[in-house]
Parts: C-alpha cells; structure tokens; sequence
C-alpha cells in the first residue's frame, strides 16, 4: 500500500497532456481556455456616459446654471454637432460624449422647461462619465490556463473572441464489471442490483471538463473484460470499476496483465479505495491511462473525488493538484484512525462539520447526504468536539 499523495503523484506522471481546439463562444463555458487570449477591441471604445441625464461641458457646472439643449446622444448614436459653453446634449446611458471636456449631470438634479434646463440640486463630484478603455483594452490579456466561468465567457464576447481555444475534452471509458450488475431501467434478477458508479462518475466528471462514455457492463470472465477493454480503444483514460480486490471473480487485474499493461501501482493506503490500481495499457489496446477503481459505490465515488477530478483536469493543462482542504470545527468527538487515511462522510454548515455515524462504502444514500470528506490521517488521535479537521468539498 502507498499513501495517497504518491499514488496522485503516480497519476500525474501517467497523465496525458492533451491539446486543443477552437470552439464557437457558446460552448466555451466550463471549458479550459488553452492559451491566452488578447482583447480585440478597447471598452467602452468611446467615453460614454454612465447615466441619462444631459452632458455639459464641465467648467459650466453650478447650481442655478441654466443650459440651452441643442441635441441628444444615444446609446449607438453619438451628437456630431458642436456643442457650446451654454449648450446642453441630452444624453442616455451608454451613449458617447461628444470631444471634450464635459460633465453628465443626472436628469433627478435638473429642471427642464421645454428646451432649457437648470441645474436645480448639486450634482456631486462623480461626472458619470465612463472613460474609455475604463474597462480593458485592445490587447488586454485573459490568462489560460483557466475554467472559463461564465464571467469569462462575458468577457470573451465583449472583447470580441468568437472563437475560443480550449483543451480537448478527456474521452474517458468507463467500465463497470461485476454478474451481478444491470443497467439502470433494466429488471434486476433476484441476485442482481443496479450499476450505479458508472452514472456517479460521468456526472463527476463531465462536470469538470471530461466526455464520459459509459461502456456495456462486463461480465466477470476473461473474454467479456477483454471485449470492454477493446471497445475502450481510443479513450484517453480508461476506468474500471469493481473486480479490484482479491477474491476468485475479481479479474481486472489478471486481465490487464495478460494484455500487457504497465501497471503503476495497486493498493492505496485510504478508506474507502485501498484496492485502487492505475497503469497505462499497451500500444495495441490504445496506449491509454488506466486507473482501476474499487467496486464499492462510496469507495469509487471517493476514489473521484480524490484521484480522477485532478487528474481529468492534469489532462486539461490545469496545474497537478490535490484537491484543496478548508478548515471546520466538529461538532461532535471524532475517533482515533488506523493506517489507512479516512475520508469521512460529513455535513458541514457555516464551518461546523458533523461526521456521520454510518461510514460502511457502500451507503450512496450516505453520501448524497454529505457536502464534505473528512480527511483523518493514518494512525491520527481521537479528536474532541470544538478541534478541527480538515475537509474536502464533495
Ligand atoms: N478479503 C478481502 N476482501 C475485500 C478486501 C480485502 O482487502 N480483502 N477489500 C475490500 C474493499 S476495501 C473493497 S473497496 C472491495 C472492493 O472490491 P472490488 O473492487 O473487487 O469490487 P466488487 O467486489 O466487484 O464489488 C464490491 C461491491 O460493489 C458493488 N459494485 C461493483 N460495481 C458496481 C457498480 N458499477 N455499481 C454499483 N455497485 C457496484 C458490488 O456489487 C459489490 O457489492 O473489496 C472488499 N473485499
Ligand atoms: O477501500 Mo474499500 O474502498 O474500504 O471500501
């Protein structure tokens, strides 16, 4: 058994880089911006104005000053006319200042009476004009690598980036193994229940960037894992899930080795997930990364969190880390850990953490419930109620 920082080490020597694409603006959101990208135009690419209300040129400004107005700018539609010292243009938000130096004086702070207006109340220092280039300019530069939020996208379109280049989506084949399985939808036999890591894991991981395809369930013989394992051709990343253990039907491992895969490491000092094995497959089953990951649906599920998200974002250009930890307080005492580091179900709520009592891997209704993973370390002490842990978003 290795700890869990080795084994994501091993990972990310395993991990593909992969390039990138250009895709329309529209399906950028979520999407890791491959390379940085430059602003094509300046914003505002005119100083507008911020309020509607009536521009005049600003050493003009005082209360009880009265101004003739001459025309009006709009947004879209500037005033080409001159203005002079006793002129006012009625102006709108967003609308271009004519050249010069002018002050925008809010329509609430002056008195109209058909086309003149007085300045009735103090208009304030803010000259409610928006410089331009306030916002960025042309060849301001959006950093990659980054998970393009949907700010991002915002910006992008306004510095006119119709096209974006992004990483490549990981082709990830998930592969669920066991007689004992159905396909959600299906009609179990009296000894069967329902796959449910494959589904878990898809939604894991499309939400990070991945394409997950969820293969046909293998049967627990040589030739059925043999036949998943060729339909995975192609993948990036490989996954198996279940026949990672030691018993008699338990075959990922033997079947892998009998095709020649370079295995990287089997067992890992965590709970859930200590029969974790990763590896890379030989050149003529696709050469891609393998990761084998327990059957147990909470231990997969965590194995995810811990190992496939950072990975799945590796492959992206997004730089190798372990998730990040926060800080919370416990609510109740938690108990002393053996060797293996335990990533406990929890609830945490404005930074109280409450451990739940039922820890077996294969409770998925506990963990729907839990937002958090306690992380104890291997052989830590018992914690009383008021000390802190540290977590993992789930
Ligand atoms: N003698 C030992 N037995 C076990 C050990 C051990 O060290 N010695 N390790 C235990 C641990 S820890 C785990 S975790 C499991 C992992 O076993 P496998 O990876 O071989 O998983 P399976 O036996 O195939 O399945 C375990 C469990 O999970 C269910 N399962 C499997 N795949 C799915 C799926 N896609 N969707 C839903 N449920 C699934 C399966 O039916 C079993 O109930 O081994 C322990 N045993
Ligand atoms: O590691 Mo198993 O994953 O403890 O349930």
């Amino acid at each position: 058994m290795i700890p869990v920082a080795d084994a994501l080490a091993h990972l990310f020597a395993l991990t593909p880089r992969l390039g990138s694409e250009t895709v329309p603006l529209v399906q950028a959101a979520g999407r890791v911006l491959a390379e940085e990208v430059s602003a094509k135009r300046t914003q505002p690419p005119f100083a507008a104005s911020a309020m509607d209300g009536y521009a005049v040129h600003r050493d003009a400004v005082a209360i009880g000053a009265q101004f003739i107005v001459v025309g009006e700018a709009a947004a879209g539609q500037r005033f080409d006319g001159t203005v002079g010292e006793g002129d006012a243009i009625r102006i709108f938000t967003g609308a271009p200042l004519p050249d010069g130096d002018f002050f925008v004086v809010i329509q609430e702070d002056v008195d109209r009476n058909a086309d003149t207006i007085t300045i009735a109340r103090a208009p304030g220092s803010n000259d409610n004009i928006r410089p331009a280039g306030g916002d960025f300019t042309e060849g301001t530069v959006l950093s990659a690598p980054r998970i393009l939020s949907p700010a991002d996208i915002a910006l992008l379109a306004a510095m006119n980036i119709a096209e974006v280049p992004v990483a490549k989506r990981p082709d990830v084949a998930l592969i669920s193994t066991g007689n004992e399985l159905v396909m959600p939808g299906e009609t179990p036999g009296p000894d069967q229940i329902i796959a449910s890591n494959t589904f878990g894991l898809k939604a894991m991981l499309d939400q990070h960037g991945a394409h997950c395809r969820i293969l046909p369930i293998a049967r627990d013989d040589v030739d059925s894992l043999k036949t998943a394992f060729d339909l995975a051709k192609g993948a990036d990343l490989v996954i198996t899930i279940g026949g990672a253990s030691v018993g008699d039907h338990d075959l990922v491992a033997p079947v892998l080795a009998d095709l020649g895969t370079q295995r990287s490491f089997y067992k890992v000092a965590m709970r859930p997930g200590k029969p974790l094995m990763a590896g890379q497959m030989p050149p003529e089953h696709g050469g891609a990364m393998m990761i084998g990951l327990p059957g147990n649906p909470v231990s997969a599920m965590v194995c995810g969190a811990i190992f496939l998200l950072p990975v799945v974002r590796a492959m992206q250009g997004l730089p190798t880390q372990a998730q990040p930890r926060k800080i919370a307080t416990l609510t109740a005492d938690l108990r002393s850990n053996g060797p293996r580091e335990h990533y406990m179900r929890a609830l945490v709520t404005d930074g109280k953490i409450t451990v739940f009592d039922r820890q077996d891997s294969s409770l998925l209704s506990v963990l729907a419930a839990a937002n958090a993973l306690v992380v104890c370390p291997p052989n830590s002490d018992a914690k009383p109620a008021g000390s802190t842990v540290e977590y993992i978003e789930f």
